[in-house]
């Protein structure tokens, strides 16, 4: 099993989701490499996709099957410097948390999505 983590990054109360180019809203974030820890692979992926800088805080709850080979991990994050950059994904967009519709997230996020709603 390899570990998918997505990156919920909140700023003064408002998390960062990334449209994905062929529909849902999503965590920016990839795949963990090997060698490479969950809090690693969520640096290097906030970098890669949004070009920002983040410290990565407390995950969001256990993990959630995607497939037979993948698992989501969400983890909690803040912005250190900058201002995310559009590179990957047909938009970006900071939701107040009772803004947030699971609905319209991937289906292995929504837990996610609810636990945001309840901790934000
Ligand atoms: N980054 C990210 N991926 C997610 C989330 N929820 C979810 O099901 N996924 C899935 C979509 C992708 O199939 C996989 C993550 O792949 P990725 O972000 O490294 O790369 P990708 O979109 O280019 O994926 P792929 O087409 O190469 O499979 O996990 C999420 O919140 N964030």
């Amino acid at each position: 099993m390899q570990t998918v983590v997505g990156v919920a990054v909140v700023r003064d109360g408002l998390v960062l989701a990334a449209y994905r180019p062929d529909g849902g809203w999503e965590f920016p974030g990839g795949k963990v490499e090997p060698g490479e820890t969950d809090e690693q692979a969520a640096v290097r992926e906030i970098r890669e996709e949004l070009d920002l800088e983040i410290k990565v805080g407390d995950s969001l709850g256990p993990g959630v099957d995607i497939s037979a080979d993948y698992r989501l991990h969400v983890y909690l994050a803040t912005a250190v410097a900058g201002d995310p950059v559009l590179r990957e994904h047909s938009e970006l967009r900071w939701f107040a948390p009772s803004e947030l519709d699971e609905n319209d997230w991937l289906e292995p996020d929504r837990p996610f999505v609810r636990a945001l709603r309840k901790q934000l």
